[in-house]
């Protein structure tokens, strides 16, 4: 987790020195380091724009995840990276050497009758694994197989262990950038750490589409945010850290917009200040009475949880500690934000 820590930090210093490294790139000086350069982007489908003016640099080792809404553009940026699909306008350049592995929701397919040890090693003792040799039983005792079963027909395997196969046979392929769509869909638990741990320790390119936020806070160093109107944020960090970064900057962005919104004072007893006092009934007035105190006490509760999270130790705790703070945050961020907008629209209306 530390490590991720840092590759994050390292991210987040580069985007600082982007407009640097550019100019370096422009003058063509070592480019060996880019896998993929966006450079202001746009593509629609019929009038529905999906990608508006995105620009950026993906570099060697960086693992990014794509999160957005159902129907958001994921598939579609993916498809964009990977040149799969024209831009409308703008360029996207990839680097040289790329070794593309593309991994989609496990849909491989296995031939049930060979044995585990020849879908991954074809017959031979060892397999090369981003560039040492490994015996094959080895490798596949990562993934869980004891040499017994490794001898075993594909058919007797069960699902879970299908999965970890074929995890297993994708880490053999000689790729420099592994592209997953949905990886952790319809994953037992076990094969969802393996998958964690291997992708962890990959040092190579990884492009992530997922919902899950526990799987990317633990693997991506930053995230790609589709909105779902074009716009594409990036941001370093992983799912959790987005979460909270949005959530902050809706609540400023409610504050400001209920202190625009705030009419005029008016003299507490004229005929208009009656009328529009009128606008609240005697319980939303007191629930907009309450509401600045219960606003508070969840600001502390979410200082004092960001405060935990951003303690090295706190990753140390064992996951299911982890996570249920997590989701314990995430569910005051979303009633603090629920209750900022409820604040905003009865401060309006007193
Ligand atoms: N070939 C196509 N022609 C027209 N519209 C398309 C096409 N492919 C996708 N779309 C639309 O573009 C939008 C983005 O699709 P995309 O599959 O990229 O979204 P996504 O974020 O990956 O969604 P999901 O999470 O559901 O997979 C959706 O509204 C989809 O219906």
């Amino acid at each position: 987790m530390r490590a991720l820590e840092a590759l994050r930090k390292e991210r987040s210093q580069r985007r600082g020195l982007q407009g640097t490294t550019k100019l370096a790139l422009d003058k063509g000086e070592n480019s060996g380091k880019k896998v993929i350069e966006v450079k202001d982007i746009c593509f629609g489908y019929a009038n529905r724009p999906i990608i508006k003016n995105f620009s950026t640099l993906i570099q060697r080792g960086d693992k990014i995840g794509l999160i957005g809404a159902n129907g958001a553009g994921k598939s579609t940026l993916l498809k964009l990276l990977l040149q799969q699909l024209q831009p409308d306008t703008g360029e996207v350049e990839q680097g040289t050497k790329l070794e593309i592995a593309y991994f989609d929701q496990l849909r491989d397919q296995l031939d049930p009758n060979m044995s585990v040890v020849d879908t991954i090693a074809d017959g031979n003792d060892f397999v090369e694994i981003a560039g040492n040799k490994r015996h094959v039983m080895s490798y596949l005792s990562d993934f869980l197989f004891a040499p017994a079963r490794a001898r075993s027909p594909v058919k007797s395997l069960s699902g879970g262990e299908k999965n970890r196969l074929l995890l297993a046979r994708l880490f053999t392929k000689p790729a420099n950038l592994i592209v997953m769509d949905e990886p952790t869909n319809d994953l037992d638990l076990e094969t969802l750490e393996l998958l964690e741990e291997k992708l962890v320790n990959y040092d190579g390119t990884l492009l992530i589409v997922s919902h899950d936020r526990a799987f990317l806070d633990n693997v991506v160093t930053s995230v790609l945010v589709l909105d779902g109107s074009g716009d594409v944020d990036e941001f370093v960090g992983g799912y959790s850290d987005w979460l909270s970064y949005d959530t902050q900057q809706k609540q400023v962005a409610a504050k400001k917009a209920a202190q625009s919104a705030k009419p005029v004072k008016q003299e507490a007893n004229s005929p208009a200040a009656v009328a529009k006092k009128k606008k609240l009934s005697f319980k939303e007035q007191n629930e907009l009475d309450l509401l600045p105190s219960m606003i508070e006490d969840l600001e502390n509760k979410q200082a004092a949880l960001t405060k935990q999270i951003n303690d090295p130790a706190f990753y140390k705790k064992d996951a299911q500690a982890v996570t249920k703070t997590m989701d314990e945050l995430k569910a005051i961020q979303d009633k603090l934000e629920e209750v900022f907008l409820r604040w905003t629209e009865l401060d309006a209306m007193a």
